[in-house]
């Protein structure tokens, strides 16, 4: 059994509880642990998992969250820069599945959070799930 730390930007109840439940689904489906550690937005998932994988205490991570597009640049930079820091910790080799939906508009988000729809949140699971799964094939 692997520890997971789900790190959630909590910037829209609703959508982040369908994605979170999405993600514990697919960890706990999978024979895992799981807990939740809320952050304030989603630029500061990276820095919250870079922290949390420094104790050693946690084998993957999934990042949720919900970033949709208002009237100034501010979306390109939260959407970019939290993909960004995140894929820089996978490529140190920390498993993360990157969950942070982007999107135009609420009915976009909806479709995507919905765990019986697109299920952003169980497909993030999924690929830490399946980094995890690299890092003990290449470790052996
Ligand atoms: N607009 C959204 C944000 N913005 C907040 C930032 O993520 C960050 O917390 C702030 O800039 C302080 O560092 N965050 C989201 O997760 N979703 C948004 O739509
Ligand atoms: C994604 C965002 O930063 C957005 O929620 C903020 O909206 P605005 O660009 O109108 O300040």
């Amino acid at each position: 059994m692997a520890n997971f730390l789900i790190v959630e930007a909590r910037f829209y109840d609703h959508l982040n509880d369908m994605l979170v439940a999405g993600a514990k689904a697919a960890l706990e489906e999978a024979g895992h642990s799981v807990e939740v550690l809320t952050v304030p937005g989603a630029l500061e998932i990276p820095g919250a998992i870079a922290m949390a994988a420094e104790t050693g205490r946690y084998d993957g991570f999934v990042a949720i969250g919900v970033v949709i597009r208002g009237e100034t640049y501010h979306f390109e930079i939260v959407a970019g820069e939290s993909a960004r820091g995140i894929m820089a910790l996978t490529m140190d080799g920390i498993a993360i599945g990157n969950g942070i939906i982007t999107v135009e508009n609420e009915e976009q988000a909806l479709v995507r959070a919905d765990p019986s729809k697109k299920d952003k949140g169980g497909e993030a699971a999924k690929a830490a799930l399946a980094l995890l799964d690299l890092q003990g094939r290449f470790a052996a």
